[in-house]
């Protein structure tokens, strides 16, 4: 576990000419989601972590604070305390669940571990509209996660709603600017809970509501400016739309400084590099260096099984080649002195100066599976977060690492990115490699995920379900059945069909695929793949799962 801001070195804005809320992270899973649906209401927003104190607050300026959910009690020795200077701020606090359980103790109020605790939906009973539920329904659903209560509210403050388990579910104080909610506005199953965050901004806080994605590109082109100065950056560019988007925001701000490197580690889909090539060249005036580390990555992944050595294996890999070529950039080193197994081939001009600054797509979703929120777990990780080697000598610049990636659609849509680039699926870094589970990857097993994965893919785009779908593709686990083909009998390999919906990567749903669809994958991939004889479908929802298998 770490205990970081998701981007001290890269924050979202330091402009001071916005209204900004800042959201305290006290480790809550829907921590930077807060900050997201308050972006969503067209006021700035950042998470940062709970410690930070009061000053570092007041130095933003901000209209209003809100306090996160999180796994401690606030009556237990080790829960992370409020920073009592924030109430004198002068700006409006709003406590969501446990950030509301901070408020009430603090304030007097009564907080104690209930009978039942509430996880999931619930109902919501409205009292007193009061300004914050003002113009919302007297029932309402609401999604809470919570065990401790809040059973009488700070000296002073008006109870507004209530649920089953929760006496006190909502609380204001309008005179002294302190607002308490137990379920999660956050949420998308909390109906009304974007129009309580919208009151909160607006009515309470008084903020403009004029902050947009445009917002994001002009403010990060500005900081990248900033940052880089006069140095020579280079991108780490997959094709994918974070890399895109990124590329073409540092683009903009430091123009020829920059050059992009593309690595193909031989775990990409079919024809992926040639296509990357082929619609980088069309799409983006930067030089590209494409490197062809094929057999590197093979060779460095022989014998690794587990699920996170694989990931740092890759992940460190990818940046000895960046390092690779920053010093060719350098002139230090010729394309003749890569190592074996590296070919490297160059469009473009290559500028003669060496490259401190190492650009990568990261999204808040890598960050935080990766164990870089407040107290938040290490779910895996990401290459290019949890997967740097600890001797990385790179200053990192990664405009897109507080957002999510529908909001990084937005800002590729705001910048100009072509919309087939925008709606692209993601694909992780590590490819291929984290689909072959449960055994070595080698190239056989490589080539016949490539095929199977080819042959879903084209059936998705004919169906026309490609945008709707998250993801789709296939796993290839390291189990063989047999079959009966040809009057003959079979051992061949079993193939996985994964595809989900979902809009950000945190949770996500299986794709109810037509049958018809299904039988023609099927039907295609133990015909055309020789290896294969037996398909299967994934049906797990995240969580409990997540989307990769590894
Ligand atoms: N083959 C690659 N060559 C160079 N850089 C890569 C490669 N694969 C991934 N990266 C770097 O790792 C980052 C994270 O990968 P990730 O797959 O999350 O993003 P993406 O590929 O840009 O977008 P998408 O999520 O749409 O695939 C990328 O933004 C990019 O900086
Ligand atoms: O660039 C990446 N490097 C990685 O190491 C990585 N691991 C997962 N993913 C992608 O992230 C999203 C969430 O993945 P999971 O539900 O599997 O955790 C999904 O879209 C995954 O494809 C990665 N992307
Ligand atoms: N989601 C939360 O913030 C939970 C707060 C506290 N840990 C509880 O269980 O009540
Ligand atoms: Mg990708």
């Amino acid at each position: 576990m770490t205990d970081s801001a998701p981007a001290p070195e890269t924050p979202l804005s330091t402009r001071a000419d916005v209204d900004e809320v800042v959201v305290l992270d006290f480790g809550g899973q829907y921590s930077q989601l807060i900050a997201r649906r308050v972006r969503e209401c067209g006021v700035f927003s950042e998470l940062l972590p709970h410690h930070v104190g009061a000053a570092e607050v007041a130095r933003r300026k901000p209209k209003g604070v809100i306090l996160s959910g999180g796994p401690a009690s606030v009556y237990a020795d080790d829960a992370p305390p409020l920073d009592a200077q924030l109430l004198e701020l002068g700006v409006p606090v709003l406590g969501i669940c446990y950030g509301m359980q901070l408020l009430a103790r603090e304030l007097g109020g009564r907080v104690e571990s209930a009978e039942v605790g509430e996880y999931g939906r619930s109902q919501l009973t409205v009292q007193e509209h009061g300004t914050l539920l003002r113009g919302q329904p007297d029932d309402q659903p609401a999604w809470m996660s919570h065990r401790d209560t809040v059973y009488t509210p700070p000296a002073g403050a008006t109870a507004l709603a209530s649920s089953t388990s929760s006496p006190v579910a909502a609380f204001e104080d309008v005179e002294r600017g302190l607002f308490g909610i137990q379920y999660h506005p956050e949420v998308v199953h909390t109906p009304y809970g974007q129009q309580t965050l919208e009151t909160f901004l607006r009515d309470v806080c008084g903020c403009a509501m004029d902050w947009s994605a445009a917002n994001i590109a002009e403010e990060q082109i500005r900081l990248i400016r900033e940052q880089v100065g006069d140095g020579k950056v280079i991108c780490a560019l997959s094709g994918g739309v974070d890399s895109s988007v990124a590329a073409l925001l540092v683009h903009r701000a430091v123009g020829d400084q920059l050059t992009c490197v593309y690595v193909d580690h031989g775990l990409m889909r079919k024809n992926e590099t040639e296509q990357v090539e082929k619609t980088f060249g069309e799409q983006f005036e930067v030089p590209l260096v494409v490197v062809d580390a094929r057999e590197r990555f093979l060779e460095r992944l022989a014998g690794t099984v587990e699920p996170e050595a694989k990931r740092k294996a890759i992940g460190a890999e990818f940046i000895r080649i960046f390092e690779e070529e920053a010093a060719k950039l350098a002139g230090a080193v010729s394309d003749d002195d890569a190592p074996e197994g590296t070919e490297v081939h160059t469009s473009g001009d290559v500028s003669a100066e060496g490259a401190r600054f190492l650009v990568q797509g990261t999204l808040y979703s890598d960050v935080i599976e990766s164990g870089g929120g407040t107290g938040a777990a290490t779910i895996k990780s990401h290459h290019n977060v949890g997967g740097l080697p600890e001797d990385l000598t790179f200053e990192l610049v990664e405009p897109l690492r507080a957002l999510f990636k529908d909001e990084v659609r937005a800002v590729g849509t705001e910048i100009g990115l072509p919309e087939r680039m925008v709606w692209r699926q993601p694909f992780p870094g590590p490819g291929l490699a984290i689909r072959i589970v449960g055994g070595e990857v080698t190239q056989e097993k490589l080539d016949i995920l490539r095929d199977c994965d080819a042959i879903l893919q084209e059936e998705i785009r004919a169906a026309g379900l490609y945008r709707e779908l998250w993801q789709s593709f296939c796993v290839l686990p390291d189990v063989r059945s047999v079959g009966v083909q040809g009057d003959e009998r079979t051992y061949g390999y079993v193939v996985a069909v994964r595809a989900v919906t979902s809009d950000d990567a945190m949770t996500a749903d299986w794709a109810r695929l037509p049958y018809d669809l299904l039988d023609r994958v099927a039907t295609r991939m133990v015909g055309e793949v020789r290896q294969v004889n037996r398909v299967v479908l994934d049906i797990t929802s995240k969580p409990p799962g997540t989307i990769e298998w590894e």
